[in-house]
């Protein structure tokens, strides 16, 4: 058997990193920056006004209450401002660049709005409300540094230094594809003997949810030839082929038999649950064969599968949070196998661990009790039984 630790590391390298592409900065939230960002223009460009008013000589308005000409006007977007002569005001709109000999900004609340002349009935200290170049960046600075995660406000900063286009990881365009004749698609009716097909869904949804393109086929009967014939010519404009189902030792294990000596390896890892695994390149392409039930589909793709897309999408911040927790309940686990078990996790106020009990058995089709779960609970290959208070890992998904 492979350890989880070794697989993870196996199915990253299959997994490799996607290239570069040049995306408009529109597109890029969620995206990994793959090159350093420099800053075309500095933040604020030019020295400008933080609040609307007048632009004055601090020196002007020390003995205020004062009346000055008011000798211009600056709305935003002005780009022909003059020069600010001694004894006159301009009025000034927030944002709009300072005129130059200006030093400071009087707010129009202590003034009485003039257009013509204004009475300013307060001083107002050089720099005041003056919002200078460069103070947020510096023209040529690096804005966004390579490996930056986009969110919402590094594409605005992104824009606001004056970028159309970021360079970035692409994301993995992915097939999922579930396998199984038992397979249905709701809404149509069940007979006694078939399920309805989930995996496809839990799983499009996780990968969308780390930023990868999704196509889905939900549900490819157990039939070598029917699987190779509906799955082969789509290898060809997909990054990754990941499938559920038809993997472990029975009669009928479709992907096992399909993909054996095609470039795909199976074999035990010593988890649970998910123990019956593959990987490898079909065609080229990476495919990694996941078991079929549900439990084993959610416990691989937090296993192995997360942590080696976002590696791939370029992340370097690729594991969940992990924090210690003590038990509320004794719990066992197969001696050798690492046991991640879906847990609840509470918080205790003033510690820094907190209570943890499992949410349903160890049993990998028992889907409803992960969707209770806030965290899976691991305990080590060493480990077969853990006792109410004991000290365990947490994984907070
Ligand atoms: N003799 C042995 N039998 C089994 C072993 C073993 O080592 N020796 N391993 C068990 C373990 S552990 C697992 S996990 C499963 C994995 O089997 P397969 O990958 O071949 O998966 P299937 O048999 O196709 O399905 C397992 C289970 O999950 C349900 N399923 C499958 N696909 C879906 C789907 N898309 N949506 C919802 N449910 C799905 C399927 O109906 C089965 O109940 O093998 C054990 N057996
Ligand atoms: O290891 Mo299987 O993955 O129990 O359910």
């Amino acid at each position: 058997m492979i350890s989880v630790d070794a697989y993870r590391e196996t199915v990253t390298e299959l997994l490799g990193r996607a290239p570069v592409r040049t995306v408009p900065v529109a597109e890029a939230a969620g995206l990994v920056l793959a090159r350093d960002v420099l800053a075309g223009v500095a933040l604020p460009p030019f020295d400008n006004s933080a609040m609307d008013g007048y632009a004055v000589r601090a020196a002007d308005v020390a003995e205020a209450p004062v009346t000055l000409p008011v000798a211009d006007d600056i709305p935003a977007g002005r780009v022909d401002v003059k020069p600010l002569e001694s004894g006159t005001a301009q009025r000034i709109m927030t944002g709009a660049p300072l005129p130059p000999g200006a030093d400071a900004i009087v707010m129009v609340e202590d003034t009485d709005r003039g257009t013509s002349e204004v009475r300013i009935s307060r001083a107002a200290a050089a720099g005041n409300h003056i919002r200078r170049t460069g103070e947020d960046v510096t023209k040529g600075a690096v804005a966004l540094h390579a490996g930056t995660v986009l969110s919402h406000a590094h594409l605005g900063l992104a824009a606001a230094v004056g970028l159309a286009e970021l360079e970035v990881y692409r994301p993995l365009s992915v097939l999922v594809v579930s396998t199984g004749t038992e397979l249905v698609e709701a809404p149509n009716p069940l007979q006694h003997g078939q399920i309805y097909e989930s995996n496809s869904v839990m799983l499009a949804a996780a990968l969308r949810e780390l930023g990868c393109q999704v196509e889905v086929v939900r549900s490819v009967v157990d039939e070598v030839e029917e699987f190779r014939k509906i799955i082969e010519p789509r290898l060809e404009s997909v990054d990754l082929l990941i499938t559920s189902g038809g993997v472990s030792a029975g009669a009928y294990e479709v992907v096992k038999d399909a993909l054996t000596g095609q470039g795909v390896e199976f074999q035990k890892i010593a988890m649970q649950p998910g123990g019956p695994q593959g990987c490898g390149r079909w065609n080229g392409v990476p495919v990694v064969t996941l078991p079929g039930n549900p439990v084993s589909v959610l416990v691989s793709f937090e296993a192995f599968l997360r942590p080696a897309v976002l590696s791939a999408m370029g992340h370097s911040d690729v594991d969940r949070r992990r924090v210690r927790a003590r038990l509320t309940e004794d719990m066992t686990s197969p001696a050798g196998r690492r046991q991640f078990r879906r847990g609840f996790f509470t918080p205790v106020l003033g510690e820094v661990t907190g209570m943890v009990g499992p949410r349903g058995g160890p049993g990998s089709h028992l889907l409803a009790a992960f969707t209770q779960a806030n965290c899976l609970i691991v305990l080590p290959e060493e480990v077969s039984e853990v006792s109410e208070g004991d000290e365990v890992e947490v994984l907070l998904l």
